[in-house]
């Protein structure tokens, strides 16, 4: 719903929201540059009789002087008979050019109003205004619930691509686009009688007037009592008329001023209305508040990027959704699948699970989370397959589920399994898939099959659970699911270095280099993917099927698209067929593979110190993270293998790293050597150095297999104890990163 409420507005009104920005941003500069062009006198240096008397020193035919929130001076005058208007300096009275409004900015500003067309485009302006206070308001709601709350939305945001730079632009432009939004609806609103005007009420012309010799404007008391830095306007009397009087309009309010007198006759404060309405148009317009002009100029100016990275996401959106198959009515099926997704993965899943039970005879019926029914009067399974978002909150299409469980009866009969979907990056793995299990148990409902829960879309986790689900219903159910892409890029190895045979550790570095082909002219306008040239970063996982097997195994990548190869670090599994099919390949040799992002797993980037720390094959994506520190940010790798003669992974390169400092320290440990010793000894070697990095704030992020990541979590448990800190800790903050094979 609330995702609704953010992309629909968008999607309509992107064209409309670019042209009102981009307008707000030229006109943003205005209150810039007309105060870098105006001289303000400090507070209590000119009265507004001072500058009266210098302006009519220069200016005899003097008609009105007018002074903007800027501090511009304008004076309109009659010289032989002809009417001028020059911009003066009010400490001289003196002019300084001629005034005339820039044109372009004028026809900006029509623009920005009414996109040029009176009163038609103002309405549609102001509607535009309403839909963008919607769309900010949603759109922090979403931002919030992806960060995991309010308080945390300072934190790093993970992800890449479109979605990382959406979220990172609105973070950055939320508050000023809010304040622009809202303060021009209620511009347009009261312009068109949907709020009330902020009063001000015409003066009348004073009954009585002293009639006097008028006296020089200098000399009035009433023009001496007030600050220029207070003037709005200042009409003189018609000359030669003793009974016509000045009319003063100041930022508190406004009267006349007797000519001969100096007396202030009958002044009027401005109402608490007309303050507020003044306020919302100087918020809006900047004017008299340069910096927040310019603040809300670069807002404005995040508008076009926020409207196009936001039609990117719904486009890729739109096309990984799954078209569901033929679903049992809710009173036929005698098997519900209910699914909770974000990003329309756990669908294919789903659809999978469908497609197979249906096969096996039984009448499914399929639906989003949300649409859980009251009752299914036939079901004897319920599945529920279950992503989970934020810091472990429902993904969109389950938001509702837990309140809609209230209202729903289950029959004796009806037994649940639940399968969660998640990333083993996030502190709370499928947490939404365990609350949604123990919510079914706490109804009462009957388990037929504990919570199982896949890793990034693992298809062979997802195969296991099949074979499990099989047993138990008694059904063949081969589920085959692989959530990769059906679109795979072709890529040539280019070159191998081979370390660890001599320890039974075989493991080669492998570069490939993508093979081109253009995109079309139409695909590049659809946002498709780059067939060919996929984008990819070090740490995102590289997926290959071996011949004759569908199911991918991922792999770590050593590099990112910039660097124009694509590389990866494999260790030769015994018996593994897809690890044996690498090792196979000679330069030259061609593969198919795609990339599966892997955001969680990236480096904080700017000054934070970062800690990486692996064992063996585990070092590929931490040397790409080494290689693209070209800022030469502190970063220190502790890697551990069995022997530095033979499976010394990347000696080479970490040699030359450590020489241009793109690596600032390098701790290693060997297993099958002399020391004898593990990746955990070299970092408790370096336990004050790595404390205080941490109290520093630096990030670590640990490469490798499962046991060497959990005593690396004990070490640093022990070394982190004087902080008062934990590796939990830090991985809730995100700054303990793990990724574990
Ligand atoms: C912003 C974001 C937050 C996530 N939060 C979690 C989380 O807290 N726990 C978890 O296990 N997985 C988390 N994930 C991973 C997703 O649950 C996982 O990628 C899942 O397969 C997505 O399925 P879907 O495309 O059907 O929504 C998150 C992913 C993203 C992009």
């Amino acid at each position: 719903m609330l995702r609704k409420l953010h992309g629909l507005p968008g999607l309509v009104a992107a064209l409309f929201l670019v042209v009102l920005a981009t307008s707000g941003v030229v006109l943003s500069v205005v209150p810039t540059l007309e105060r870098s062009a105006a001289t303000v006198p400090a507070a209590g240096e000119l009265s507004v009789a001072d500058l009266a008397e210098h302006v009519v020193a220069n200016y005899p035919g003097t008609e009105q002087i007018a002074r903007s929130l800027s501090g511009e001076v304008v004076v309109y005058y009659s010289r032989d008979g002809q009417p001028g208007a020059d911009r003066v300096n009010p400490l001289t009275g003196k002019g300084i050019a001629p005034y005339q409004p820039s044109a372009w900015f004028r026809w900006v500003k029509n623009l920005h109003r009414s996109f040029l067309m009176d009163d038609a485009g103002r309405i549609l302006a102001g509607v535009l205004a309403a839909l963008m206070v919607l769309i900010c308001l949603s759109g922090a709601f979403l931002l919030a619930r992806r960060l995991g709350g309010w308080k945390a939305m300072l934190r790093p945001i993970a992800g890449s691509g479109s979605p990382r730079i959406h979220a990172e632009l609105a973070r950055f432009a939320v508050i000023g686009l809010l304040l622009s939004a809202l303060t021009g609806s209620y511009m347009s609103a009261v312009r068109f009688g949907l709020l009330p005007e902020g009063t001000i009420t015409e003066l009348s012309f004073p009954a009585e007037v002293s009639g006097g010799t008028p006296a020089p404007a200098g000399s009035l008391s009433a023009l001496k009592s007030v600050d220029v830095n207070e003037l709005r306007e200042l009409v003189f009397p018609y000359p030669d008329d003793p009974m016509d009087v000045y009319s003063l309009s100041t930022a508190q309010g406004s009267g006349f001023v007797d000519q001969a007198t100096g007396e202030l006759l009958q002044y009027q404060p401005r109402s608490a209305g007309s303050k507020f309405q003044h306020w919302m148009a100087r918020l809006h317009t900047g004017e008299g508040l340069w910096w927040l002009g310019l603040i809300l100029g670069l807002a404005a100016l995040t508008v076009p990027m926020l409207s196009f990275t936001g039609l990117q996401i719904w486009w890729q959106r739109r096309s990984s959704a799954i078209s569901l198959g033929e679903s049992a009515s809710i009173e036929a099926a005698d098997t519900v699948i209910l699914v909770g997704s974000e990003g329309n993965t756990t669908w294919g899943f789903a659809k999978d699970l469908q497609n197979k039970l249906n096969q096996a005879g039984k009448k499914v019926h399929c639906a989003p989370m949300n649409d859980l029914a009251e009752h299914y009067p036939q079901a004897s399974v319920l599945f529920i397959l279950t992503s989970t978002y934020g810091d472990g909150d429902a993904p969109s299409s389950a938001s509702q589920f837990i309140a809609r469980l209230e209202h729903f009866q289950a029959d004796d009969g009806l037994k649940f399994v639940v399968l969660g979907f998640g990333d083993q990056q996030f502190p709370k793995f499928c947490q939404y898939a365990q609350d949604v299990d123990t919510a079914l148990r706490s109804k009462g409902l009957k388990q037929m099959h504990p919570l199982t829960r896949i890793d990034r879309g693992s298809a062979t986790q997802f195969q296991e659970w099949g074979e499990a689900i099989s047993e138990r219903m008694g059904i063949p159910l081969a589920l085959t699911h692989n959530p990769a892409p059906a679109v795979t890029s072709e890529f040539e190895l280019v070159e191998r270095v081979d370390y660890g045979v001599a320890v039974n550790a075989p493991t080669s570095i492998l570069r490939f280099k993508p093979v081109k082909s253009e995109r079309k002219l139409w695909q590049k306008l659809l946002f498709q993917n780059r067939q060919n040239l996929p984008d990819f970063e070090a740490g995102d996982l590289f997926g290959v099927a071996p011949p004759g097997d569908r199911a991918a195994r991922f792999y770590s990548l050593a590099s990112s698209a910039s660097d124009g190869i694509l590389e990866i670090c494999v260790r030769k599994q015994t018996h593994g067929i897809c690890s044996g099919y690498l090792h196979s390949l000679k330069p030259g040799d061609r593969i198919s593979g795609f990339i599966q992002k892997n955001p969680g797993f990236r480096p904080a980037g700017g000054a934070t110190p970062i800690i990486l720390v692996g064992a063996g094959a585990g070092i590929g994506p931490l040397a790409g993270f080494i290689r693209k520190n070209t800022e030469r940010n502190p970063m220190y790798l502790y890697w551990g293998g069995r022997n530095p003669q033979s499976d010394f992974l990347y000696r080479p390169e970490l040699g030359c790293y450590l020489d241009d400092h793109r690596l600032t320290g390098l701790s290693t440990a060997f297993s099958r050597s002399a020391e004898k010793n593990y990746v955990q000894d070299a970092i408790i070697a370096d336990e004050p150095a790595l404390r205080q990095l941490v109290e520093a704030g630096a990030q670590i992020l640990v490469c490798g297999g499962r046991d060497m990541a959990s005593g690396v979590r004990q070490v640093f448990d022990s070394i982190l104890k004087p902080l008062n800190l934990d590796v939990e800790e830090l991985r809730n903050d995100g700054r303990y990163l793990e990724d574990v094979y």
